[in-house]
Parts: C-alpha cells; sequence; structure tokens
C-alpha cells in the first residue's frame, strides 16, 4: 500500500471531519415521524442500528436491513426494550448480490407498506482486495452497485409514497469524509476488478465518492422530475464501529491513531448528521448536496463533477442489466 492512513490524516484531522459530539437523540428531539416509513441498509450494527433506534423512537415504522435476520431480531428486540410502541420490522438484504436486492424490493412492495425515507448505509472496509461472486471489488459493489440498484428498485415506491401523503420522500447515501483519499480522478473503474491496482484506502475512498456522486445525480434528477422526493449524502465522523476500527485502529500509524482517538465518535454521535441529513425538516427541498455536522458542505472536486458522476451511473446501470435479466 503507497500511503498509510497516518500518512494522511496526520496534521490534516479537519479532513476527517471530526466535528461535534451531539447526538442522533439529542437532533433529533423535535422530529415528529409517526407518519413515516424508513428503511435502514445495514441495520444490524454501528451507525445503521443507531440511525434506526432514532427514527423509531421518533415514531417511524422503521425496517431493518442487512444479510443475517437473527442479528436484525436482536435489534429489534433492543429497540423495542428502549421504546415499547416502535414499530419495527427486519428483512433480509444483501448488497453484494443484485438477486438479493431485487428480492428485498419486490418483498417490500408486496407488503404493500408506504416508503419516505431510504437510508443507504449498509458498508463494509475490505483491507484485502476481496471480489464479490460477480467479481466486482467488495466495498464498491456494497456501497455504490448495491445500494443503486436498491433506490431504483425502490424509486417508484418512494414517489408513489410522496405523491399520496404530501410528504418529502428522502434518500440518504451514508458518505464519507474518507472520500477525499481516493484513486487519481476520484474514481478507477479498472481498479474494481484489477488487485494489482489494490489500496484499500483508495478503494474505500473511491466508493464513497461513488455514493456521493449517486446522491448529486440522483437528487438533481429527481429536482428536474418535480417530484416530492430528495436525494442527499452525509459524512457521519470517524466513528468506533466494527468498521470503523478495522478502518482507524488498524490502519493508522500509532501517531495518527492516538492525535484522533479523542475525537472519534460513538456510534450515537455518528448517526446524528444522519438521521438529520434524513429526516430534519430544517432542509426541506434540498437535494443533491453533501452534509458534514448538519451543514451542507463542498465534497471533493471529483464528487462535484457531474460527467464523473454520469460515468458512475452508466457503469451501475450496464451492471444491472447484466445481471438482473428478466
Ligand atoms: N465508522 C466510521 O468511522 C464511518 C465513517 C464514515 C462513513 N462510514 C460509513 O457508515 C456506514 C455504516 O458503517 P458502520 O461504521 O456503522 O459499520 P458497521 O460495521 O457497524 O456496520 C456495517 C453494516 O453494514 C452491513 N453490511 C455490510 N455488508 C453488507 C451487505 N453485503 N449487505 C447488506 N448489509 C451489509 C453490516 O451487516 C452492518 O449492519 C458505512 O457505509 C460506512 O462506510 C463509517
Amino acid at each position: 500500500m503507497g500511503q498509510s492512513l497516518g500518512t494522511l490524516f496526520d496534521g490534516n484531522l479537519n479532513a476527517l471531519g471530526l466535528g461535534t459530539s451531539v447526538t442522533a437523540d439529542e437532533i433529533s428531539k423535535n422530529f415528529n415521524l409517526k407518519d413515516y416509513t424508513a428503511v435502514v441498509t445495514g441495520g444490524s450494527s454501528g451507525l445503521g442500528r443507531e440511525c434506526a433506534r432514532t427514527l423509531a423512537k421518533r415514531g417511524a415504522h422503521v425496517v431493518l436491513a442487512a444479510r443475517r435476520v437473527d442479528v436484525l431480531q436482536d435489534v429489534k428486540s433492543l429497540i423495542i426494550a428502549e421504546t415499547p410502541t416502535a414499530r419495527v420490522e427486519c428483512m433480509p438484504l444483501n448488497l453484494t448480490n443484485l438477486k438479493s436486492v431485487r428480492q428485498f424490493a419486490e418483498e417490500y412492495k408486496q407488503k404493500k407498506m408506504p416508503l419516505n425515507i431510504l437510508i443507504n448505509n449498509g458498508g463494509t472496509f475490505a483491507k484485502e482486495f476481496t471480489p464479490t461472486d460477480d467479481g466486482i471489488e467488495v466495498m464498491w459493489a456494497t456501497h455504490v452497485l448495491g445500494h443503486y440498484a436498491l433506490t431504483m428498485l425502490l424509486m417508484d415506491k418512494l414517489k408513489e409514497t410522496a405523491a399520496q401523503s404530501g410528504i418529502e420522500g428522502r434518500i440518504m447515501f451514508t458518505g464519507s469524509d474518507a472520500h477525499r483519499i481516493s484513486y487519481e480522478g476520484g474514481i478507477n473503474f479498472e481498479a474494481l476488478t484489477n488487485p494489482n491496482l489494490y489500496n484499500a484506502y483508495q478503494a474505500y475512498g473511491q466508493s464513497k465518492t461513488g455514493d456521493i456522486l449517486l446522491a448529486r445525480m440522483i437528487g438533481q434528477q429527481l429536482k428536474r422530475e418535480g417530484v416530492n422526493v430528495v436525494a442527499n449524502s452525509g459524512h457521519p465522523g470517524a466513528v468506533k464501529t466494527p468498521l470503523g476500527q478495522n478502518f482507524f485502529e488498524k490502519g493508522t500509524t500509532q501517531v495518527g491513531y492516538n492525535v484522533s482517538k479523542p475525537f472519534i465518535k460513538n456510534a450515537e454521535q455518528g448517526a446524528a448528521n444522519l438521521v438529520y441529513v434524513a429526516a430534519s425538516p430544517e432542509i426541506k427541498g434540498v437535494s443533491g448536496k453533501y452534509f458534514s455536522d448538519f451543514k451542507e458542505i463542498k465534497p471533493s472536486l471529483s464528487a462535484q463533477n457531474d460527467e464523473l458522476g454520469q460515468k458512475v451511473i452508466d457503469y451501475c446501470e450496464d451492471f444491472m442489466a447484466a445481471k438482473l435479466p428478466r
């Protein structure tokens, strides 16, 4: 690996957006979500679990989605222990397998449930090049391809719900300021299948550049269509979760880690900005933007590049056409 995380971040902690210690409970204390239904991917752990807990506490009907339903059931029990009136469902979803993504969307629609909020959050950090069954680097497959397919397959449901309820639909992609560490040009499509080009941090960074670009492109498209649905992305900060620990504690130099450790958020703090982007009335009508600590900020130049964004969309569309034949 060329540059270690510590080399990249030492003396540049702002790049991490380490930010405030406001919790998801605090930021959402005035939200009333009793008329909302939300899907949270990666709902079995870390930030997804915390987003789900908070939305359910504010009255939303929450659908937890991840690979292991037994783990999701445990999360559901925890949520109900805190909020006995919480409405929570668990549905299996493997983001690296588009057939699983389609099955999730079809089963969701069969349940005839509305959908107001889609939180595209599930994720992973792979130290070594790890191809999926389709041969694609696993972080790109999970963060970008899986979430693009999920969003497109649920888009009619989001639009229909918004039209019928009059409530603005929200799509929230969990981005990361680590997107600023990426391959030259923001995204190297060849590196998605070539292990010789692999650098774990650049590969993670380009997958998050992909997420921010998806929110931008989809958000802009929804605005052009004039529908009552928006898409944005949010940076949670550097957060102590299984993924975060893998990313930080093992990846950084001792100096970098020691400097950053006091600023690392817990999941309640990390989820705050994600819950804000997904549900705050303050940002009604905002679409295609990137948020950190409850403020819109500019992502990298690559993540503001519509031409690159269109390439990501085209890549995802081609992949879906190849992997999801009817
Ligand atoms: N922790 C951080 O410091 C940090 C910082 C910025 C962004 N993020 C992003 O936050 C998101 C959540 O990560 P986290 O820190 O809560 O990590 P986590 O390890 O606690 O949770 C990851 C979740 O994603 C799910 N997941 C992984 N692969 C999946 C797949 N193929 N299909 C379905 N679900 C899958 C896991 O089951 C788990 O529920 C990720 O997108 C991550 O990139 C995290």
